[in-house]
C-alpha cells in the first residue's frame, strides 16, 4: 500500500475539521474553522511523522530483519552522512567489511529511508542481469547528468533503452574495435612524442599528466566517435576540453553540489544564487554548441563522400532512428562517458606504476621484449588487436588497475515496480547502491590482499596466460563496467584504449610520483579522479 503524502494530510485534516465544526461544534467551542484546521493539521501531521520516522521504519520495513552496519547510526539523519564519504564507494567497503550478510545490507538514509547495498555476485546478477528493466537510475542523478550528458543512451529507460542499445550495438563489435585498434595505437604514440617535448621545456622533468590523459582520450573518441581528429593534443587551448575540464575538475563546491541536487528539487536549485549555477548553463550550452556543429559537419560530409564511415556519429546517422537533437544528445553522452573514464582509468595505472617499481619494471620488460620499437605496431595490416590482447602481464595490470579504480566507483538504482531479489520482497520505489568500488575491494570475494595492487592475480600460475576473473569465484565480483543490459557499452573500446595506452606509455618513459610523500586522494562526484591531479617525475627511455 501507498504510504500517505503531505496533500492526503492536509486533505484528510480539512475533512476532519470540516466535520467537528458542523457536526460536532462542542469539541472546539470557540473556535473558528481555521483553526480547527491548524489543529487537526499539527496532530495528523504529528503522527504521520512518527509513523515515518518509526512505525514505518522500525515495525513495517520489509528490509527490518536485513543486516545492518553497527555503528554510524544517529537518530534522524541515519546514515545519512556517508554521502559525504571521501574517496567515493569507502564507506561501503568499510560496511561490507563489517556486516556479516547474505547479499544485502540494509542501512537508513536521512529521515530513516530504507536503502540497500548489494554485495554478493548472486544478487548483483539478479539486479543487473536478470531482473535489470525492474530497475532504473533514480530520477534526480538523471535530471542532474542530463544536462552534461544530453538525454542519451546512458540516461534513456525501458523499451527506449533497448531499442537505442540495439541501434548502437554495431559501432562497439569486436569487428569494429579491432578496426579502432591502428587509431588507439596512433594516438597512444602521439601522447608520448607531446609528453616528451613538454618534459624537456620542464627544468624537474614532473608533469601533470591528468591533464595529458584527458586530451589523449579525447582525441581518440574524437577520431572514434566522429571519424575526425579533435586534435586537443596538439592544441594546448581545445575549447571541447576546457569546457570538459570545467564540468569534470573534482572539486569539494562540486561535490556539495551534486549532493545537493539529491537533497532539493532542480527548481529550487536553479533558483539559488550560486555562481556554480551560470559557469554549469555556459559550459553546457557551449558544449551542446559544439556537438551541434559537429553533427551538422559530419551529415554535410556524408553526402560528400561515397566511402561508407564507422565511426559511432556515422552509424547513428546511417540508422536513420535519431532526430538531430537526438543525435547531439547521443554525442554529449559518447565524448563525456567515452574520454572522461578511460582518462581516469589510465592516469590510476600510471599512479600504481609509479609507487610499485618493480611491477613496473616487470612490465616495461615484457612490453620491450615483445616490441622492438613503436613503429613495429604501426605496420599497415599488423594484428595489433590480437598482439596486445595476447601480452599477459599487460592486461593482468590494465585488469588490476581497472579492479582497484573502478571510474566509476559508486552507481545506483531505483525499483520501477514491486519486484523481489534472490527471494527479497522489494516495493516500488526502493532506492540501492551497487557499488563498483566496494565489491572489486571486498575481501570476502578477493581475499585477504583484496586491496593490494597485485595483477599476478589475473595470470594463471600453471599456464602464465591471462584468466579472467582474477582471484575471485565469479565474474560479478568484478563490477567497473557493471553487468548486463546497461552494462558499459564501451567496455571493449575502454579495454582496447587502456592496452595501446598504458603499452606506450610504460615502454617509452620510466615514472615515479614527483612527491613520494604524496596521498593521492581520489574525488569526483561521478567519475574517480585524483583531487590534485596526477604529478609525476618522467624519465624517456630509448625504444
Ligand atoms: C575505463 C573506462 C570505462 C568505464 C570504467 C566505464 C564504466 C561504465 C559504467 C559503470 C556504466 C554503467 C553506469 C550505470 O548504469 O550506472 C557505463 C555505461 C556506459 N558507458 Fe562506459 N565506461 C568506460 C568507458 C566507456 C567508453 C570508452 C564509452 C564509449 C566510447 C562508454 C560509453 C558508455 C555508455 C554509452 C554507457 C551507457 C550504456 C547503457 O546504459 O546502455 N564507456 N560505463
Amino acid at each position: 500500500m501507498e504510504s500517505p503524502s503531505h496533500i492526503h494530510i492536509l486533505l484528510f485534516s480539512a475533512l476532519e475539521s470540516v466535520v467537528s465544526f458542523y457536526f460536532f461544534p462542542r469539541i472546539f467551542p470557540a473556535s473558528t474553522l481555521s483553526a480547527i484546521f491548524f489543529i487537526f493539521s499539527l496532530a495528523n501531521g504529528s503522527i504521520y511523522l512518527f509513523y515515518l520516522l518509526i512505525i514505518y521504519p522500525f515495525v513495517l520495513s520489509p528490509f527490518r530483519h536485513l543486516p545492518k552496519p553497527r555503528s554510524g547510526f544517529y537518530p534522524l539523519i541515519g546514515h545519512g552522512h556517508i554521502m559525504f564519504a571521501r574517496p567515493p564507494g569507502s564507506i561501503y567497503l568499510k560496511m561490507m567489511k563489517e556486516t556479516p550478510n547474505d547479499g544485502m545490507i540494509h542501512f537508513r538514509s536521512l529521515f530513516h529511508t530504507d536503502r540497500l547495498i548489494l554485495t554478493s555476485p548472486a544478487v548483483i546478477a539478479d539486479v543487473l542481469v536478470h531482473r535489470s528493466y525492474d530497475f532504473e537510475k533514480p530520477p534526480w542523478v538523471r535530471t542532474f547528468l542530463k544536462q552534461f550528458l544530453g538525454d542519451g543512451l546512458l540516461m534513456t529507460e525501458g523499451d527506449e533503452h533497448k531499442h537505442q542499445r540495439r541501434q548502437i550495438m554495431p559501432a562497439f563489435s569486436f569487428r569494429h574495435i579491432k578496426e579502432l585498434y591502428p587509431v588507439f595505437w596512433q594516438k597512444s604514440i602521439e601522447l608520448c612524442s607531446t609528453v616528451a617535448a613538454e618534459i624537456r621545456e620542464t627544468s624537474d622533468s614532473v608533469l601533470e599528466v591528468n591533464h595529458f590523459s584527458t586530451k589523449v582520450t579525447m582525441d581518440i573518441i574524437g577520431m572514434a566517435g566522429l571519424g575526425r581528429d579533435i586534435g586537443s593534443l596538439k592544441n594546448s587551448d581545445d575549447e571541447l576540453i576546457k569546457n570538459y575540464e570545467e564540468i569534470l575538475e573534482p572539486t569539494t563546491e562540486k561535490g556539495v553540489y551534486f549532493i545537493l541536487h539529491i537533497l532539493f528539487p532542480p527548481w529550487v536549485m536553479k533558483a539559488l544564487p550560486w555562481k556554480l549555477n551560470e559557469r554549469v548553463k555556459v559550459t553546457t550550452t557551449n558544449l551542446k554548441r559544439i556537438c551541434r556543429e559537429f553533427v551538422q559537419e559530419k551529415k554535410a560530409r556524408m553526402k560528400m563522400e561515397s566511402e561508407e564511415q564507422v565511426d559511432i556519429l556515422s552509424i547513428m546517422i546511417r540508422s536513420n532512428n535519431f532526430s538531430d537533437d537526438g543525435l547531439v544528445d547521443q554525442l554529449l553522452t559518447f565524448l563525456a562517458a567515452g574520454h572522461e573514464t578511460t582518462s581516469s582509468a589510465f592516469t590510476w595505472a600510471t599512479h600504481l606504476l609509479s609507487i610499485h617499481p618493480q611491477i613496473q619494471t616487470r612490465l616495461r620488460e615484457e612490453i620491450r621484449q615483445n616490441i622492438p620499437s613503436p613503429k613495429a605496431l604501426s605496420e599497415p595490416g599488423f594484428d595489433l588487436a590480437s598482439f596486445l590482447e595476447s601480452l599477459p602481464y599487460l592486461n593482468a595490470v590494465c585488469n588490476e588497475t581497472l579492479r582497484l579504480f573502478p571510474t566509476i566507483p559508486v552507481s545506483s538504482r531505483v525499483a520501477k515496480c514491486d519486484t523481489s531479489i534472490c527471494g527479497q520482497y522489494i516495493p516500488a520505489g526502493t532506492l540501492f547502491f551497487v557499488v563498483p568500488w566496494a565489491v572489486n575491494r571486498n575481501p570476502h570475494l578477493w581475499g585477504p590482499d583484496a586491496e593490494s595492487f597485485n595483477p599476478d592475480r589475473w595470470i594463471d600460475a600453471e599456464t602464465g596466460r591471462a584468466n579472467y576473473v582474477g582471484s575471485a569465484d565469479s565474474n560479478y565480483s568484478f563490477l567497473t563496467f557493471l553487468h548486463g543490459p546497461r552494462s558499459c557499452i564501451g567496455e571493449k573500446f575502454a579495454r582496447a584504449e587502456l592496452r595501446a595506452l598504458i603499452t606506450a606509455f610504460c615502454g617509452s618513459f620510466e615514472m615515479e610520483m614527483a612527491d613520494r610523500n604524496e596521498v593521492v586522494i581520489p574525488g569526483g562526484t561521478i567519475t574517480s579522479k585524483p583531487v590534485n591531479g596526477m604529478r609525476l617525475r618522467l624519465k624517456p627511455v630509448d625504444w
